[in-house]
């Protein structure tokens, strides 16, 4: 087979002999959008990029047909040599222009800017990807290889080779090689914008065919009792048929009906790729063996890769046209004022275009309207495929802002502490004022906590004192006994009373220094919520500040503790028994005299239960005061006589000073401790000495501690992955902005387009001729064209 013996056309080659390229002046626009979108990932694949796959079992021959198709040697086939991973095959139709000499060029996606010119190298390549990621021993890895291939004498198409289906794992493959490979087959072929070309050899059972069944997995609607409405099957092999066998029931889809049909091909066997035969003398063998062929001559029309190639190009466009264009642009179509019927022409068409027999026969015509309906169709998906783009942009923005910047001189270094440090103070000073824009509405925090602790814990906790406890009639007696000496004691002395007292206040101690460990826990917690974004990429830098912050508040809580030490003190050093609220022995005997006068006949029970409680009570010695005037009695009050300790704190010593109550009662009875009301005091010097402190210090402290030139490095020191991250994302950024000005360009290439089109514009669908002047009346009379030469085809 010899040179001279080359055909005119190639299948997907273009040349005179070639069938319309339909809708193929839009596929570089498509294959733009793949361009975009496969380096931003799977997440953005809404718009649909058609895309024709090739499956079957292993050395069906699927990668002999795409080298056929696309008319040169390229790919991994053979005896021992099979795909691995699934190929993606850009086929870019190149313009010629002048200087152009026609070279074709493969460029792969992982050699961005490398053209390979010598076909041999770019199989290399594919094998050496291959074995990077599927290892040398007949592993397979779903991982895609990219390959564009440009070339004047293609026509534009996206296909993909995928690995065949095998049963018995060899080599590094897994036991579930045959569940992986189904997998990753499926991934491609499930989607609607792919076609399927489902390859079986003919020298083995074709009703078990392994691509068949795959295919009818993915593609099971059919119309007229026919399986699949993007399925194409590819039978191969049919040279080597047992003698007297053929594949003609098949081809004519009489075993397992096909919507779009069966081709039949002649590919070159392993010896003719031995002997170097080119896929042109191939292709000529393969012409001239149908042609002499007794049965296969009389069905030419599904017979050859030339066939094949012509096939896919129609029934790529159909494809299109049938899926996407029925469902999104003929309601608007059929809308269209100025031709009465004409919708109802275009259901015709849209029903007959999903047909075999007429995808044979459409023309140029034909071809003009689907650009248009595709084109009208990537215009309505660009928008949402734009805002999706830049949702993700957006996003990738906020991760970047999670990074940090990358810093290098000293300058920024001292810079980025110091703004670090400045928010971090700012956010610590805002949550206490509360005036931090992200506030908690749940729970109180920051400043009101720490209110809350002082205004509802630390007086429920003064009040949970009882000053009389551990405090018992003998010890009071005892206390003024010893007071007065040799002589009878007449009077209740002040000496025994003072005595008692200072034990008593030393009990507050207790709440107070609690109180302040709570405020310390609390500004603790609220300086772990302090926490600036840029922190997160330093951590050296956050765990010396969570340090020193931890240090800095430990530090002022000793001072804060011997000043609450010293308040108490203070208290126990002087009891103000010259205040107003202070309740004397002789006014509490003037009291309770006064009292049992007015209650003497009600109260004679209460009494005689009372005593009757046993004379160690300290009832027995002082009798029962209360201040009705300082506010509602407690419920203890209410209930003198009942047992326990409730009982006991409204007689004796607490008497004196006031019964337990209300907070009213309560003040009154701190206050007549001498004791100008503690659950005030110890607040305001736990915030001056801890709170404010804090406030004031903390950015003072940590300048000293941190801003030194000599930490910078240590201290701006950033994780490994937060330097990936950052590197990641900014590579992502890059490839989304370029990603929209790209669709941007999209955009306007389409909306110039279908401001010349006939049906790709909204508007012109909408709007009357005679409004529209000159050039709708041009497109009308394209149309006109247009529609009659369907009649014509019709006819
Ligand atoms: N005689 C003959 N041999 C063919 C035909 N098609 C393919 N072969 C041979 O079958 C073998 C397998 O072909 P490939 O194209 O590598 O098959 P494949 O399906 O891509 O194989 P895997 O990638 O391993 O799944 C090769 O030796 C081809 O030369 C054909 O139509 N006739």
């Amino acid at each position: 087979m010899g040179e001279e013996t080359r055909p005119a056309v190639h299948s997907l080659r273009t040349g005179t002999r070639t069938s319309p390229a339909l809708g193929s002046s839009l596929i570089p626009i498509i294959n733009k959008l793949h361009d975009i979108l496969a380096p931003v990932g799977g997440g953005l694949t809404k718009i649909s990029l058609p895309q024709v796959a090739v499956i079957g079992s292993q050395s069906s021959g699927k990668s002999s047909v795409l080298e056929a198709l696309v008319g040169r040697d390229f790919l991994l086939r053979g005896c021992d040599i099979c795909t691995r991973r699934p190929l993606v095959l850009m086929l870019e139709n190149r313009p010629e222009t002048p200087g152009d000499d026609g070279k074709e060029w493969g460029e792969f996606r992982h050699f961005p800017g490398k053209r390979f010119y010598d076909f041999s190298k770019i199989r290399r390549e594919i094998q050496a990807e291959t074995e990077k990621e599927a290892g040398l021993n007949k592993g397979v890895s779903a991982k895609q290889i990219f390959l564009k291939i440009s070339s004047p004498n293609v026509l534009n198409m996206t296909l993909v080779d995928l690995p065949g289906i095998t049963k018995v794992p060899v080599g590094d493959q897994p036991s579930d090689i045959e569940a992986r490979i189904r997998k990753m087959i499926m991934v491609h072929i499930s989607q609607q914008n792919c076609i399927i070309l489902a390859v079986s050899p003919a020298n083995s059972d074709l009703a078990t065919s392994d691509a068949l069944q795959m295919a009818r997995e993915a593609d099971p609607t059919g119309r007229n009792k026919l399986h699949g409405s993007r399925t194409i099957g590819v039978i191969t092999k049919l040279d080597i048929m047992d003698r007297g066998t053929n594949a003609c029931n098949f081809l004519l889809g009489k075993v397992v009906p096909l919507h779009l049909g069966y081709i039949g091909v002649v590919n070159r066997s392993q010896e003719d790729i031995n002997n170097s035969c080119s896929i042109s003398d191939a292709l000529s063998y393969e012409e001239k063996f149908f042609q002499d062929h007794p049965v296969y001559n009389s069905l030419s029309g599904c017979c050859g890769i030339p066939q094949l190639g012509r096939k896919l190009n129609q029934v790529g466009d159909s494809h299109f046209f049938a899926h996407i264009a029925h469902i999104d642009c003929l309601i608007p179509i059929h809308r269209a004022p100025w031709i009465p019927g004409f919708g109802v022409l275009l259901g015709v068409i849209l029903f007959l275009t999903n047909s075999l027999h007429f995808n044979l026969f459409i023309g140029c015509a034909m071809a003009d309207f689907m650009s248009q309906i595709l084109e009208q169709h990537i215009r309505m998906v660009l928008p949402s495929l734009k805002s999706e783009l830049n949702a993700e942009r957006y996003s990738v923005v906020k991760e970047l802002e999670t990074c940090g910047k990358a810093v290098a001189s000293y300058e920024d270094k001292g810079s980025i502490v110091l703004d670090i440090l400045s928010k971090y103070c700012k956010a610590f000073s805002a949550k206490l004022d509360g005036s931090s824009p992200d506030m908690f509405t749940k729970e109180l925090s920051g400043g009101a906590r720490i209110l809350y602790i002082f205004q509802t814990t630390f007086v429920k906790s003064l009040e949970e004192v009882d000053p009389c406890e551990d405090l018992s009639d003998d010890e009071i007696r005892t206390a003024i006994q010893n007071a007065a000496g040799i002589r009878n004691c007449i009077f209740v002395p002040e000496v025994p009373f003072e005595v008692l007292v200072k034990k008593q206040i030393d009990r507050l101690l207790e709440p107070s220094l609690q109180c302040l460990q709570y405020v310390y826990d609390e500004l603790m917690k609220i300086s772990r919520t302090c926490e600036v974004a840029e922190m997160r990429t330093f951590p050296v830098l956050r765990r010396n500040m969570d340090d020193i912050m931890r240090k800095f508040l430990r530090t002022s809580l000793k001072p804060t503790e011997s000043m609450i030490k010293n308040l108490i003190d203070m208290e126990m050093d002087y009891i103000n028994s010259s205040h107003p609220n202070f309740l004397g022995g002789s006014k509490a005997v003037e009291l309770a005299m006064n009292q049992l006068k007015s209650q003497q006949g009600s109260t004679d029970v209460e009494k005689g239960s009372s005593t009757e409680k046993g004379q160690k009570t300290r009832g027995s010695l002082l009798p029962r005061l209360t201040l009705p005037n300082l506010g509602t009695p407690s419920v203890n009050d209410e209930k003198p006589a009942s047992s326990g300790n409730a009982s006991m704190r409204t007689w004796g010593i607490s008497s004196i000073f006031g019964s337990r109550g209300s907070s009213g009662e309560r003040l009154a009875r701190s206050r007549s401790l001498g004791e100008p009301d503690h659950s005030d005091q110890m607040p305001s010097r736990i915030q001056l000495t801890e709170v404010n402190h804090a406030k004031r210090q903390l950015y003072e402290t940590f300048i000293q501690k941190l801003h030194r030139q000599d930490l910078f490095d240590m201290l701006l020191e950033e994780q490994d992955e937060v330097v990936l991250k950052r590197k990641c994302n900014e590579e992502l950024f890059q490839v989304l902005d370029k990603a929209i000005q790209t669709l941007e360009e999209v955009e306007s290439d389409v909306s110039t387009r279908s401001s010349h089109s006939s049906f790709g514009n909204d508007d012109a669908i909408t709007c009357s001729p005679r409004a529209t002047g000159i050039s709708t009346r041009q497109n009308l009379r394209n149309r006109s064209e247009v529609i009659s030469s369907y009649f014509h085809i019709l006819e």
